[in-house]
């Protein structure tokens, strides 16, 4: 089935040339959307391009790769330019590029933090601050900004938490500032969603850490870039929502299914009442 609404829309999705970005990127232009995806990397952007293009040629929508560092305005800038003068105003964009690396929060250098807090919230400011200003201020549109879970902290992520947090304040107050233009600024928050750029960001530790976390998820798997991609295309079709978050993490933040676990084991025999 189509989302009328998508068809023939224009879209920016950061970071849309793999994991997640990729999912939503994969999400829109199946339902005739022209999306543009950019990143710092031309060839990850263009690989991504090339294979939607061929896999939906038949259909409306199509894929446009952009090399493009959120943190540098000129880029953001020529960029904006160049896809406006081809495809017309931005209806939606993704602020799906960004992420961290892990490191204990003593350990964190300046360079280190700013790399961080420049991608995750200075660039998201900036790149939507000039979307706003040159199509979305006078046509409307709706923002999804992807963050990660703040309610328990994230240890070994001070910078990138601290960026996000400022991001989920950002799009409530945006989504105020701009209600009346006809915008809407929503959050989506993934769990802990596998792809192999996300679990190669962590090195040899990676597939470890992954495994790990799939014993905190009451749904038993981890989630995928298409579990992502379902909730931002709602948040971006769903124009009287607006200012909020959205969890897309199949339930762990609920943070009960260890002792779940072990009560569904005592009912069932497998864990005995002398286990240590
Ligand atoms: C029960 C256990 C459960 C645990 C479950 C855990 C599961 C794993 C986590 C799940 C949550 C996942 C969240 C995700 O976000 S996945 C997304 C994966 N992708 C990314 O994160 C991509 C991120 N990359 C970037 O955005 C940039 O590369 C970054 C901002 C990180 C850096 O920018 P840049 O490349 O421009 O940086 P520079 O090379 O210029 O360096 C600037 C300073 O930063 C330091 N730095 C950079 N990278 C690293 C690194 N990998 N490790 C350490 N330090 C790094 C660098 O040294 C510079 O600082 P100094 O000048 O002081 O050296
Ligand atoms: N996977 C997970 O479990 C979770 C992920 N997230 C967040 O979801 C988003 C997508 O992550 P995911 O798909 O998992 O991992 P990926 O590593 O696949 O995606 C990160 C993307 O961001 C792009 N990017 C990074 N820095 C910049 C920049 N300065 N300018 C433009 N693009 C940039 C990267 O492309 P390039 O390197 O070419 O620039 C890449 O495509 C990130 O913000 C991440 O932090 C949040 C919670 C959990």
């Amino acid at each position: 089935m189509l989302l009328s609404s998508l068809v023939g829309k224009t879209a920016i999705v950061t970071g849309g040339g793999t994991g997640i970005g990729k999912g939503i990127t994969e999400l829109l232009v199946k339902q005739g959307c022209k999306v543009a995806i950019a990143s710092r990397s031309l060839q990850k952007v263009e690989t991504a391009a090339q294979e939607f293009n061929h896999k939906y040629k038949t259909g409306e929508g199509h894929v446009i790769p952009y090399q493009c560092d959120i943190r540098k305005s000129d880029q953001v800038e020529e960029m904006l330019d160049s896809l406006t003068s081809t495809h017309g105003p931005i209806d939606y964009l993704v602020n799906n590029g960004g992420g961290q690396f892990i490191m204990p929060a003593e350990m964190i250098s300046p360079n280190g933090w700013d790399a961080v807090v420049n991608t995750n919230l200075r660039g998201t400011f900036f790149l939507t601050q000039s979307v706003f200003k040159k199509c979305m201020k006078e046509n409307g549109g709706s923002i999804v900004n992807i963050l990660m879970e703040l309610h328990g902290g994230w240890p070994g992520f001070a910078h990138s938490v601290s960026a996000r947090a400022g991001v989920e304040a950002l799009s409530k107050t945006l989504a105020v500032e701009w209600g009346e233009y006809g915008v809407s600024v929503n959050n989506v928050i993934p769990g802990i969603i596998y792809s192999d750029t996300a679990v190669q960001n962590y090195g040899p530790f990676g597939p470890k850490m992954f495994r790990e976390a799939k014993k905190q998820v009451p749904v038993g798997r981890l989630g995928t870039p298409e579990d992502i991609a379902v909730a931002v295309v709602f948040m971006l079709t769903a124009p009287y929502v607006t200012g909020h978050s959205l969890v897309v993490d199949g339930g762990s933040s609920l943070g009960t299914v260890h002792w779940w676990n072990t009560v569904n084991g005592m009912l069932t025999g497998k864990v005995k009442p002398d286990d240590p």
